[in-house]
């Protein structure tokens, strides 16, 4: 039976990864052994099997005695420790829902439905280290797999709306807690119909700007404004999220020799947890719609197809629409004016399931099969 060592499963990600493997009866048939960094010889949680107290998450010979990490604690944690236990010769399977890996040689970044040959060959020839791509680019390649597959995009743009839960927790709620803040600024007014509509603007501007709004966590009002910037900056003028774009699109369909350039703009708005993002994709080939769409909805079980209608874009194409489920609906599907080459198209998804944990569930199932 093999050794699981979990680590993280506590955070944000690691308990929808947690709650998906319980749902899935994942827990039976491994030995699974909790780990943390806060709550060593506490109870681990109940996954329907029997596990021991927590461990330490930094016992190297705990770890050591794996078959299996999963970490979803973050980078630190993988800097931290990941390259003294494959120093000290540990050969098992570490599984990474942070960045950090994520471009090293040897690790190879995981999204099955798209990558299983990649994943299959990487197995076979020894590597260890599988890592979940950045939630954008996964849920991208959900999407769009189709056109991908069929070798059809020159290159494409991406402009995102990313979700708070991109930032974590604390984000979260500190986004909860602005748009209460902004409600209660103009409670009196919003009770009375006849209250004038550029005042109750006016009052909410105000609260936002006031240095009692909560903007501990994001450092700005997000609720009722967006902020057009996701993490540091690099010298190409990108910010590191525009960059995985590109760089980790290609390195998941393995076409770092001749990669097909993606770039475009990461913008954090005011959804909970599911991110969505905006396309204009240079094609190959002028391709009848037909054939896009049906390329598109049949490269998985979870790509779902909206018609180019308002109806059916308001219903099935928005986070409150998606999030908690494994859905990615593409749609507003269309040439664009500049010719039949050039299409758009837009799309939503759960960043904490397709977008973080569920690529490391399935990637232990994986292993399992071998
Ligand atoms: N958020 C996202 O969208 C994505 C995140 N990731 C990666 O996953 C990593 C973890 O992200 P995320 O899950 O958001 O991080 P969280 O902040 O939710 O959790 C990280 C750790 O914080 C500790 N912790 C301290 N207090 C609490 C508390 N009250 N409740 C729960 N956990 C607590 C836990 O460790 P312990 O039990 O040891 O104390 C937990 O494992 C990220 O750093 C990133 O690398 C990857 C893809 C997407
Ligand atoms: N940066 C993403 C979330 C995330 O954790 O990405 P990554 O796994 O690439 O660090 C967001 O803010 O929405």
């Amino acid at each position: 039976m093999l050794k699981v060592g979990f680590v993280g499963w506590r955070g944000m990600v690691g308990s929808v990864l947690i709650q998906r493997m319980v749902e899935d009866g994942d827990f039976h048939g491994i030995e699974p052994i909790f780990f943390t960094t806060s709550q060593v010889g506490q109870p681990g949680p109940d996954v329907g099997v029997d596990v021991p107290a927590l461990k330490d998450a930094f016992d190297q010979e705990a770890l050591k005695a794996l078959d299996v990490v999963i970490t979803c604690q973050g980078g630190d944690y993988t800097k931290e420790v990941y390259e003294d236990l494959r120093g000290s010769g540990w050969k098992g399977y570490w599984i990474d829902a942070a960045s950090t890996l994520r471009m090293a040689d040897d690790a190879t970044i995981i999204l099955d439905p798209v990558n299983r040959h990649i994943i299959d060959a990487q197995l076979a020839r020894g590597t260890r280290t599988f890592v979940g791509g950045n939630c954008t680019v996964s849920l991208m390649l959900m999407g769009l797999g189709g056109l991908f597959e069929a070798d059809l995009i020159e290159w494409m743009t991406s402009m995102t709306y990313q979700a708070a839960s991109g930032s974590g927790a604390k984000h979260m709620r500190e986004l909860l807690n602005q748009m209460g803040a902004l409600r209660d600024s103009v409670t009196s007014e919003l009770a009375d119909p006849a209250s004038a509509i550029l005042d109750i603007d006016h009052k909410v501007t105000s609260a936002m700007r006031g240095g009692d709004f909560p903007t501990e966590n994001f450092g700005a009002p997000l609720a009722g404004s967006l902020l057009p910037w996701i993490d540091s900056k690099l010298e190409s003028g990108q910010s590191r999220e525009e960059w995985k774009a590109s760089v980790e699109t290609n390195k998941i369909l393995g076409l770092q020799d001749n990669p097909v350039p993606i770039d475009g703009i990461c913008v954090r708005i005011g959804s909970m947890r599911s991110h969505s993002q905006a396309f204009t994709i240079k094609l190959k080939k002028d391709v009848p719609l037909d054939e896009i769409e049906e390329r598109i909805a049949t490269h998985n079980d979870w790509v779902k197809l909206i018609p180019n209608d308002k109806d059916a874009t308001i219903d099935g194409l928005t986070p409150a629409a998606v999030t908690g489920t494994m859905t990615v609906p593409v749609g507003r599907l269309r040439k664009l004016a500049m010719g039949g080459e050039y299409l758009s198209a837009f799309s939503v998804g759960d960043q904490l399931l397709w977008g973080a944990a569920e690529p490391l569930k399935r990637m232990l199932k994986i292993l399992r099969e071998q």
